[in-house]
């Protein structure tokens, strides 16, 4: 059915103008729907019939803001007059100043540029439980239509700056304690009483509010600046490479003191200029990225309905069986958790038990959901239970032998609707399936450690999952909160394989005499949250070593063999784990640079032997970035060449949530767009030249550099999908 796309207005017997938004699924502001509005508006205002208008939304959702898509195009053309003026021709004169009465009829969400139509208007009616914020810098720009003025006078500068900077939603019911909802009623009442609300104001009733013209929430200039001095302190901490999260203060900080206009002229000025920032083009990119991952072809567009998924069974209370556990139970399914003995299923029970504990005391559970959660448990050591579980998630130690043998368990002691996972990070499923008879409903559901905080699921498709399993394990994905990304069948599947050569380009950075105290404080500047020998501290040294062979199997010909792990290892370090690793980990400090560790890099050195005359080599910290992170993108390309994801944009998701790529930089593929296939072909292709083959440039990289195409464009020739 084609969507209807348009502002319409009726006009009662009443004097009463509504103008609704209609442009599903959120009444984004498109171009045409804010051309309707400026029409609309004119129009209301001219007409000797209408004393009074209401705005409001179709089918339950007021609107989810300016029209994102815009956005997309401005970033692929670099034209920004496609962006229509909005905040002064729209906003400030058709709405805000108007002389007839505007009120706002909020339902659902009124969001971004949303809010900001909303707040223009004289007053805001709302249904409750609606959502209400301005999320704009999420997406590297900063509210546009006025919201960095109206909102801190319409709540306060401290709540206001605290709802921007954090992108943090507030309900209808908390807008009306702060003042920026007016009135809260059923949504059956929420049209009748906008319009007596607006005859009200016309009939002097009520107060005829600006919202730009208001100062009583503002305080003073003293008391002004320092709420703003703490602000800049936030930004500093949560964004300090984000550059709409200091502009906004200082955009906001104009109007306080020049006046809410003077604040909406320089809003404008500096939304337009970020728009064009990288920032906001690899945020944008996310925010579709993300979105896209819920269409898989031949799955979600096949006429599939996803089953319900009621009751499952996690085989192992380990590290990532508990954390799986966890969000399960957080999202009400009933978990059977089975371990091999008693002490273990207690240990098991016990982590779930501190990880929802932990929610509690850090206010993101209230403790009547935890016990709910908790009481959806049952711990097992046999199989009687999952005679009726919809699904098993296996996450027991990586061994090959003990997955298939539990596989082959499975299959006669579950019902034949079960769909039967495994947790595995680098067996290949039809190997664990192979002694069963049950291949179709064999699925990798591969989540990242901590399994109940992460939210990449790598969902892993042989060629014999079905559709209608991959369709129910997406629709557990997304009611346990994670993101599913379905991806082809290799070892390492998308992300530890595109990312396996990370690790190895810090050990051969080390090996060839750069500090790795440097190495891991450059990747941490670039945007990662640790550099990889931090990372490999807290992920343990132990699995590491045990994984390396088996990507040696079948990536050998494009590895680096390191002797450091081993070398760690025997000299007592495991990471995190035991207290020692790069670094020094004790309780309630942060982690310290070991200096005692460089006698172990100089014992790695002298087996290696690769410094160039024995001497350490000098490179820049840019240097550093693409030693590292080139030879990442060489591997997202033979990802990407194999089939193993979709589309591009679903690596970049999957590197964004499952590696904490920095989201600002759009995921690796984009990140690599950004800067040229031809330039990072001609980096690897000097590096193999003077390093080796662990650096030589894939054939589709060469092919897209030579070719001048985009990594991102994919030939569909070789899916494994
Ligand atoms: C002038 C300014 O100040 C600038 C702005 O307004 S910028 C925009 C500010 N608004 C936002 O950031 C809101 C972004 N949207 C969201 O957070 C969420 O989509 C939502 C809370 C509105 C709804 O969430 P949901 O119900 O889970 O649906 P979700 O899957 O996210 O979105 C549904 C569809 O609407 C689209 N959509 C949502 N918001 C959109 C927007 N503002 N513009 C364009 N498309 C949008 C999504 O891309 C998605 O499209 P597909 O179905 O084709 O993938
Ligand atoms: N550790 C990590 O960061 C990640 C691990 N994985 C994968 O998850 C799986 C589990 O890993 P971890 O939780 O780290 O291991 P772990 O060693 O912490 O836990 C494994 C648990 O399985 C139990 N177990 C062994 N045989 C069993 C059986 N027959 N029945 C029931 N329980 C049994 C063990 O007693 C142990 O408690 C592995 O396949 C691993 O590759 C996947 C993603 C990340």
């Amino acid at each position: 059915m084609a969507k209807k796309i348009g502002v319409t207005m009726d006009v009662g017997n009443d004097g009463v103008a509504v103008i609704t938004i209609s442009n599903p699924p959120v009444n984004s502001l498109a171009s045409p729907i804010i051309a309707g509005l400026k029409e609309k508006f004119r129009d209301a205002n001219q007409r000797n019939d209408v004393r009074a208008i209401v705005l409001t939304g179709n089918n339950g959702r007021f609107c989810g803001g300016f029209d994102i898509n815009v956005f997309q195009q401005v970033h692929k053309t670099g034209d920004l007059s496609v962006m229509p003026e909005v905040s002064v021709d729209l906003v400030c004169n058709l709405m805000e100043d108007s002389r007839k009465p505007l009120v706002a009829a909020v339902e659902g969400l009124a969001l971004g540029g949303g809010l900001e139509l909303a707040m223009a208007c004289h007053a805001r009616v709302s249904a409750p439980k609606a959502q209400l914020g301005l999320p704009e810098l999420t997406l590297g720009v900063i509210p546009g239509f006025g919201g960095t003025q109206r909102l801190p006078r319409l709540v306060g500068l401290a709540k206001a700056t605290d709802m921007i900077l954090l992108s943090k939603s507030i309900s209808s019911e908390e807008g009306q304690k702060l003042g920026l909802i007016d009135a809260l009623v059923p949504p059956g009442e929420l049209l009748s009483t906008s319009r007596k609300w607006a005859l009200d104001i016309a009939d002097g009733r009520k107060p005829f509010l600006r919202s730009l013209h208001r100062t009583d929430k503002i305080g003073s200039l003293s008391e002004a600046r320092a709420i703003l001095k703490n602000s800049r302190q936030l930004a500093k901490k949560i964004a300090p490479k984000m550059p709409q999260h200091h502009a906004v203060i200082e955009v906001i900080e104009e109007g306080i003191v020049h006046g809410g206009y003077s604040g909406v002229l320089k809003e404008a000025e500096v939304f337009r200029q970020l728009v064009l920032s990288d920032t906001a083009k690899g945020l944008v990119h996310v925010f579709f990225a993300q979105r896209a991952t819920s269409k898989v072809p031949n799955v979600t567009d096949a006429g599939l309905k996803p089953r319900p998924i009621k009751k499952v069974a996690v085989i192992g209370g380990g590290l990532m069986g508990s954390g799986i556990a966890t969000a399960l139970l957080l999202s009400n399914i009933r978990v059977v958790l089975k371990e091999i003995n008693p002490e273990y299923l207690m240990k098991g029970i016990k982590t779930v038990e501190g990880n929802i504990k932990g929610l509690v005391s850090r206010g993101k559970l209230t403790q009547d959901k935890a016990g709910k959660a908790l009481s959806l448990l049952k711990g097992v050591l046999d199989y009687t239970e999952f005679k009726d579980v919809d699904m098993v998630i296996e996450a027991v130690i990586e061994n090959i032998q003990l997955k298939q043998n539990i596989f082959k368990e499975l299959e006669k002691v579950c019902p034949p609707h079960c769909i039967l996972a495994s947790n595995t990070s680098t067996i290949d499923l039809n190997v664990i399936g192979e002694k069963t008879n049950s291949k179709d409903r064999i699925v990798g559901a591969h989540f990242f450690s901590p399994a109940h905080l992460m939210t990449l699921l790598e969902i892993v498709r042989s060629e014999n999952t079905s559709p209608q399993v991959i369709l129910d394990l997406m629709a557990v994905g997304k009611a346990i909160k994670k993101v599913p990304v379905v991806v082809g069948n290799c070892i390492g599947f998308a992300v530890n394989r595109t990312f396996f050569p990370y690790t190895q380009a810090a050990h051969m950075l080390a090996n060839l005499g750069v500090d790795l105290f440097r190495i891991d404080s450059v990747i941490t500047s670039f945007g990662l949250p640790l550099g990889p020998f931090q990372l490999g501290d807290l992920a343990g040294h132990g699995i590491g070593l045990a994984v390396g062979p088996i990507y040696a199997k079948v990536y050998g010909d494009r590895m680096f063999r390191s002797p450091l792990t081993e070398l760690l290892l025997k000299s007592g370090r495991n990471g995190k784990i035991n207290g020692r690793g790069y670094y020094i980990y004790e309780k309630g400090s942060k982690p310290k640079p070991d200096p005692s560790v460089l006698s172990v890099v100089e014992e790695s050195r002298k087996l290696t032997n690769i410094m160039p005359g024995g001497k350490p080599i000098s490179v820049t910290d840019k240097e550093i970035v693409e030693m590292i992170l080139f030879p990442v993108v060489n591997e997202a390309c033979r990802v990407l060449d194999e089939g193993v994801v979709i589309r591009a944009s679903d690596l970049d998701i999957a590197s964004v949530l499952g590696m904490s790529f920095p989201s600002y930089r759009g995921g690796i593929v984009f990140w690599a767009d950004m800067i040229g296939p031809k330039y990072i072909y001609e980096r690897l292709k000097e590096m193999s030249e003077t390093y080796g083959s662990f650096f030589k440039p894939s054939r589709y990289l060469e092919e897209r550099a030579t070719k001048g195409m985009p990594l991102s464009e994919l030939k569909s020739s070789r899916s494994r999908l």
